[in-house]
């Protein structure tokens, strides 16, 4: 105890003096001359020391996006740490199919081998230079995992080593991978405590292509495309193309636009991005919410001719309403403040720019689709080919699209009421959703035949339904008709007439 005790004491003093003499050094060395001291050690420490580091940040560029190596390393050494590091970090991931995710803590250090070869791993942080207190993690805190091992080995590790960390790190990320649907965050929350533009949760929807009801060539067609743009990195690089496709799909209401996107998540195994396009004030933040999607992913904007002031036809109102504000002028504030929130939304050269400009290509692999009710409605230089490369029309319930539907919610692949059913699919147009919602047995019982004649009865209900919407609108025409030709008999102009009432 004694000969400790003095120990301490001893180097306590040692101490001491070590920082009297800093002391005299920071005081009295000229700051030029101090640099040109550290960078001599540094260069002789340099000589001695025969280990080579190399740092992984967690954000490449001006933390603009997540470095994907470093997700990649962090994904390899998780697995590897649990076994081998003291101190270890434990995340939940409540939606995952492991929920414990067990990594090195900060400033932890595990080993690893390759080819008999040993190095260190260790996870570290920098804190920002001017600190402020805070209980949250700030944005400025810039994690990095450093490689270090001894420079004999630098081939091996700076050749093999890295590509091998990556590689098995990928992987084990598809392997563990769960699909997630993701939905933007409105912009005032992307700097606090969440710090995140994409709120995420399991993808879990049940729609395959094997359940949608459509043309099956079309359906063919489409699995081809989707396969060839899996397997097509290549091919894109060969011709110079940005790895990215672009799909639109217009149909009424019913139709199955949206199971469709839902069935080429699962057949791609692709996250989806659902961007809610009023959520985003303006065009950076659209690119900064792009920035942030991941590869193998899939962006949705569902119903654009709604989202935005992107169709000739809104353009055609909001010049009406411009002619009507000028002639009624309105409380200035007022005005001043709606003028504002136009301006600060997003605008169709934004949303192109979105699609195919340059910061689209970063990251590769990955779709946009678009939806819509009105196809006609939008801006052509929104959905021409390059852009929107492939145009999908959701149409009403063909006959084929109805067999599907029968084997999926009555597993019938045949019956004598199918003919009845064909013919009238072919004379009514009637929704997918519509028809699947007739074929929902009605009872605890599972009676197909029930659900077939109930099929029967609503088509001849709406065929009935348009066939006197079609009489009525041809008896609104002939009606116009004849006012027009008593008009023209007349020689009255048809201002003449709006003033002057109808003619007789
Ligand atoms: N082609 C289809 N194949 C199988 N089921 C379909 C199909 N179309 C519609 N359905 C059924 O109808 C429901 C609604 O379809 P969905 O949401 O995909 O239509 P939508 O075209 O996106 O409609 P909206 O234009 O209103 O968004 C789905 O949950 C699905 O059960
Ligand atoms: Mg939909």
């Amino acid at each position: 105890m004694r000969v400790m005790g003095e120990l301490w004491s001893q180097l306590g003093s040692l101490m001491a003096s070590f920082m009297f003499v800093y002391a005299i050094y920071e005081q009295f060395f000229p700051r030029h001359l101090r640099i040109y001291v550290k960078k001599y050690t540094q260069k002789f420490t340099g000589l001695m020391y025969p280990y080579i580091q190399i740092s992984f940040s967690e954000f490449s560029g001006e933390r603009l996006k997540r470095s994907e190596a470093y997700t990649a390393i962090r994904t390899y050494l998780s697995a590897n740490s649990s076994q081998r590091a003291k101190r270890l970090k434990a995340d939940v991931v409540q939606d995952s199919q492991n929920p414990l995710i067990l990594s090195m803590d900060d400033n932890e250090e595990i080993t690893d081998e390759f080819h008999g070869v040993k190095l260190w791993w260790s996870a570290n942080y920098t804190l920002p230079k001017t600190q402020s207190f805070s209980f949250y993690p700030t944005s400025e805190e810039k994690r990095f995992l450093t490689l270090t091992f001894h420079k004999r080995h630098r081939d091996l590790i700076t050749g093999s080593y890295i590509q091998h960390v990556l590689k098995e790190g990928r992987a084990i990320a598809v392997r563990n991978r769960t699909l997630k649907l993701y939905t933007n965050n409105p912009s005032n929350d992307w700097y606090g405590y969440k710090r995140s533009k994409w709120s995420h949760v399991n993808f879990e929807h049940p729609s395959r292509f094997e359940t949608l009801a459509m043309d099956p060539k079309k359906k063919e067609e489409i699995v081809n495309d989707l396969v060839r743009f899996k397997t097509g990195k290549e091919y894109y690089a060969k011709v110079g193309k940005a790895w990215k496709r672009g799909y639109l799909l217009y149909g009424p209401p019913g139709t199955g636009k949206s199971s469709m996107i839902a069935a080429m998540a699962n057949f791609m195994n692709y996250d989806v991005y659902d961007l809610e396009l009023t959520a985003v004030k303006e065009n950076t933040e659209l690119r900064k919410l792009l920035i942030e999607t991941s590869s193998k992913s899939i962006i949705v904007i569902e119903d654009i001719d709604c989202s935005l002031d992107l169709t000739g036809q809104r353009k055609k109102e909001k010049e009406k309403e411009k002619d009507e504000d000028e002639e009624k002028p309105k409380n200035p504030s007022k005005k001043a403040e709606e003028e504002d929130k136009k301006a600060s939304k997003v605008t169709l050269s934004g949303l192109l720019n979105f699609i195919d400009g340059i910061w689209s290509a970063c990251g590769g692999e990955r779709i946009i689709i678009f939806t819509t009710n009105f196809v006609e409605k939008l801006d052509p230089a929104l959905i021409r080919r390059g852009r929107m490369d492939k145009h999908i029309e959701m149409s009403y319930c063909g006959y084929e699209a109805f067999k599907v539907l029968a084997k999926n919610y009555l597993e019938v692949e045949s019956h004598s009421l199918f003919p009845t059913i064909g013919r009238l699919l072919g004379e009514t147009n009637m929704s997918p959703a519509d028809v699947a919602e007739n074929l929902m047995p009605k009872t605890v019982v599972n009676d197909s035949e029930i659900c077939l004649q109930s099929l029967i009865e609503s088509l001849e209900e709406a065929k009935k339904k348009a066939e006197e919407e079609a009489e009525k609108k041809a008896m609104e025409e002939a009606r116009l008709k004849e006012e027009n030709e008593k008009l023209e008999a007349t020689g009255k102009s048809a201002e003449e007439v709006k003033e002057n009432g109808t003619v007789h």
